[in-house]
Parts: structure tokens; C-alpha cells; sequence
């Protein structure tokens, strides 16, 4: 039974913290399977590569080959719809546009001491994208994650995507060829990530490892970190949709179920401050659920992980919302723009009733991979910047040398630390200072 809670009621707090702490993602079980799958990687490469891709994939590997051929890429695009091209491409076109305004820019500057500074931003060597493909087929995903490594600079881009059955969705592979990905392989889930970042006979290993995922792959990335980067825990989908009295309940209805179709560990969850609306609303989602293919996953979700609260002004919905920090906010009210202003914590907002999730998934521009299972508290949706490295750049001449170099001495000897402080005092001392 979906959740049903009110703000007013007195055991609020307690079921409100109940909601929060719900376990979607990483529990114990996960995990230690994670880590065995790891170690297994490590220890024995393709071999491993293979097993998991027969018990989880029901793909053998040995047969198909790891990697994805560029025939096959190409046979893949031309079995695509000239629709369904059109349609990537003008997705590919508005991610890309989007992403080019992120480009940093490297900075050289004299202070007032008379020490030059500043930084310089250089693409990573290489990385790994992870594409999702388990239940669904994602070639929305690897437009996100290709788009901005592409515009960062980055040499080596390696694409990997699970193919159960065997079958790879032709859009995917078009997508990647479109994009401009040369290295592909058919491995996905944990061992994809082990693989990437520790490399085998086949892959050899990146630098960081970016992408969505269910939560095995989520696990995984937290895992490898530190071995690799990662961009952050982009795992089951997430929404939470704030909506007063002017909202369409079946258009509500048809938005939390677009986060509750991608998996059962999806969670949607509606504030409002009308009861109306609230009860409309999950009749309307009782409705659509009867007519979609993934009803059981969406049922799941809904069941297990939605929730419905009821606010006394929606105002009073925004504390909740920087608690909740879900991955996509969405706003549909009056006062859209205000309350949007007003939230700290979410992974993008999307304003107002003609905004449906759906678009920024798609074709709105802006990157679909973002933080869940609260991480919007402190990360970011996937960018330009997580494709790149600062460096900082300092550069003394002899007066400015001597303008600050003292007191570094001075903390290099409160800090016990004699060769720093003799580092600066012998080039001190060569000037007479
Ligand atoms: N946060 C985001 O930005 C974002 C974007 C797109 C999709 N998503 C999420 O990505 C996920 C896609 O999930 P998916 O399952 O379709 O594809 P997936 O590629 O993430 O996972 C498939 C893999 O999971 C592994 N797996 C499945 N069951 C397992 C088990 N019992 N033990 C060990 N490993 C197992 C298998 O290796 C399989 O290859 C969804 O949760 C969706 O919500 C998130
Ligand atoms: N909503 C997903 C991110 O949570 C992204 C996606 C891709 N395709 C459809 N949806
Ligand atoms: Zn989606």
C-alpha cells in the first residue's frame, strides 16, 4: 500500500524519518555480493566477465566476443527508424549546446604580493561510461554521459552495456556511433565496473567511471572509488512532485509513474496541499498503471516506495523537499518559480505543469544523470567538470619570494616540519632577505 501521510498528524516526524531512511539501494545483501564480484574480477578478468554475463545476462560471452565490432555498430544504426535517428539527433544536438556553456575557463593572475596564480582545467585520460540495460534499453543515457566527456576533451571513451539475451537495442548502438564511441563492450552490472576500473585481457582500465545504474552498479562505483573516480550514486530512478490545487492530477499520476516504470527500487512521491488533488491523484495512477507494459515494475515501486503527503500550504512542502533532496523536483503550482527559488537540495527542478520529467530525460538539454538516494544533498547532476581536472599554478620571482616567504618558515617550523621551513629560508637567505 502506497504510503499516505499528513503533516499535521501527530506521529508526522517519526513516519516522515521512516520515509527518508527507507533502504532501496544498498543493502547488506548488495553489497557483499558486490564485493565478491569484484574480487572475482580482479582475480580471474574476461573469465570472470563471462560467468556474470551468463548467470545475470544469460549471454555467452565466449561465443559473442567482449567487444562490440563496428560492423555491428553500424548494421545496429541501420536498422534504426529514420524517426527514431531524427529524434536522437536532435537530442544529441540540444545536450550538446547545453554542455558547451559549462566549459571552464583556466585563470593567470598577479596578486598583490606579486605572485603569479591561478589554474588550468585538463581533460582525464580516459574513462568509462556506464549504460543501463537490464529491464530497459537506455540510448538517452549514452548521449548524457558521451556528451559532456566529448566536450571536455577526453581521449579514450569506453562504452559498457549489458546485453540480456544477447539482444543490444539498435537505438544504443546508434547512439554511441552518433556520439562518436569507438570502444564498446557487452558487459554490465558490477563486473562491468570492476572491469573498468581494474582492467582485464580485454579492457584495459580508465580513470573514472561515470553513468547510472540499478543498485548493484551503484554499489559497485562505491566501491572502486578510489581505485577510480566516480561521478557520484546515480542509481534507481527518483521523483518528487510538489503540486497545489491548479495541478492535473492524471498528469501528476503520469510523471511519478515515469520514475516508478525504470525499476522497483524507483521511488515517486507526491506533497500537496489539497486533499482533492492528493486522492485524485492515486486514483489516476491506479488508471494508468492498468494500461502500461511495465506495470508490475511500476506497481512495485509505487507500492513499496510511494508516497503521498498532504501539506497544509505547499509552502510548508519545501523543508520536506531539502530533506528528501530527490533526484528530480518537480513543481506545479502558481508559484512555481518562487518555491523553486527556494530549494537547496534536488538533483534538477523542473517549473511548472508543461515541464514534465520526461523532457529533461530526453531532449531538454540538460544532463539526465543526477544524484539519488539523497546524494543531492551534496553532488551534482553529471557536467563538463566532472570530465576534467584543475590544476593550480603558483610562480614566485625573487620579490615576491621575499614579500611572503617568511611566514611560510615560520609555520613550516610551528608545524615541526624543518626541511618546508629550509626549503624557503635557504632561497631567503641566497637574497640577503
Ligand atoms: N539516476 C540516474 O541518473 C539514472 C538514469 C537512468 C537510469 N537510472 C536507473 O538505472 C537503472 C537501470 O537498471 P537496469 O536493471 O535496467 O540496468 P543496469 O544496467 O543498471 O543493471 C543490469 C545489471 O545488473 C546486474 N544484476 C541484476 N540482478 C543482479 C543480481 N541479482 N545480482 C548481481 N547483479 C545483478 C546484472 O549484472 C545486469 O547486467 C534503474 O534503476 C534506473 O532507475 C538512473
Ligand atoms: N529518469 C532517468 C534518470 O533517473 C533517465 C531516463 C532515461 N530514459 C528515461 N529516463
Ligand atoms: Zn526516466
Amino acid at each position: 500500500m502506497t504510503l499516505r501521510l499528513d503533516a499535521a498528524a501527530p506521529d508526522f516526524e517519526q513516519r516522515f524519518v521512516s520515509l527518508l531512511a527507507m533502504k532501496r539501494e544498498s543493502s547488506h545483501d548488495v553489497d557483499e555480493t558486490v564485493r565478491g564480484i569484484i574480487e572475482d574480477v580482479v582475480a580471474r578478468g574476461d573469465e570472470a566477465l563471462i560467468d556474470y554475463s551468463k548467470r545475470f545476462d544469460r549471454i555467452d560471452l565466449a561465443q559473442t566476443g567482449i567487444a562490440v565490432s563496428a560492423a555491428e555498430v553500424a548494421a545496429a544504426e541501420a536498422r534504426c527508424s529514420r524517426e527514431q535517428l531524427a529524434a536522437l539527433d536532435l537530442a544529441l544536438d540540444r545536450i550538446t549546446a547545453f554542455h558547451e556553456r559549462q566549459k571552464p575557463e583556466d585563470l593567470r593572475f598577479r596578486d598583490a604580493a606579486g605572485v603569479e596564480l591561478g589554474w588550468r582545467w585538463s581533460p582525464l585520460d580516459s574513462v568509462g561510461l556506464y549504460v543501463p540495460g537490464g529491464t530497459a534499453a537506455y540510448p538517452s543515457s549514452v548521449l548524457m554521459n558521451v556528451v559532456p566527456a566529448k566536450v571536455a576533451g577526453v581521449k579514450r571513451i569506453v562504452m559498457v552495456v549489458p546485453t540480456p539475451g544477447g539482444h543490444v537495442e539498435p537505438l544504443v548502438l546508434a547512439a554511441a556511433k552518433r556520439s562518436g564511441i569507438d570502444e564498446i563492450y557487452r558487459v554490465g552490472g558490477a563486473q562491468a565496473v570492476a572491469a573498468l576500473a581494474y582492467g582485464t585481457k580485454t579492457i584495459a582500465p580508465v580513470v573514472k567511471i561515470v553513468g547510472p545504474g540499478n543498485a548493484w552498479v551503484a554499489a559497485a562505483k562505491r566501491r572502486v572509488f578510489g581505485q577510480v573516480g566516480i561521478d557520484m550514486i546515480a542509481g534507481p530512478s527518483e521523483v518528487l512532485v510538489l503540486a497545489d490545487k491548479t495541478a492535473n492530477p492524471d498528469w501528476i499520476a503520469a510523471d511519478l509513474l515515469a520514475q516508478a516504470e525504470h525499476d522497483e527500487s524507483a521511488q515517486s512521491i507526491l506533497i500537496t496541499d489539497s486533499a482533492e488533488i492528493a486522492d485524485a491523484t492515486v486514483a489516476a495512477v491506479e488508471r494508468h498503471l492498468a494500461t502500461l507494459s511495465r506495470t508490475e515494475i511500476a506497481s512495485a515501486s509505487w507500492r513499496d516506495y510511494g508516497a503521498v503527503i498532504l501539506v497544509k500550504k505547499l509552502s510548508d512542502s519545501l523543508p520536506l523537499a531539502d530533506r528528501i533532496a530527490a533526484e528530480h523536483l518537480e513543481i506545479i503550482s502558481e508559484d512555481a518559480e518562487e518555491l523553486a527559488a527556494r530549494v537547496s537540495n534536488a538533483g534538477a527542478i523542473f517549473i511548472g505543469a508543461y515541464t514534465p520529467e520526461a523532457v529533461g530525460d530526453y531532449v531538454g538539454g540538460s544532463n539526465h544523470v543526477l544524484p539519488t538516494a539523497r546524494s543531492a544533498r551534496f553532488s551534482s547532476g553529471l557536467s563538463v567538470l566532472d570530465f576534467l581536472k584543475r590544476t593550480s599554478i603558483l610562480k614566485c620571482d625573487a620579490e615576491s619570494l621575499r614579500a611572503i616567504g617568511a611566514a611560510a618558515v615560520t609555520l613550516g617550523d610551528a608545524e615541526g616540519l624543518q626541511a618546508h621551513a629550509r626549503s624557503v629560508s635557504i632561497r631567503l637567505n641566497a637574497l640577503g632577505a
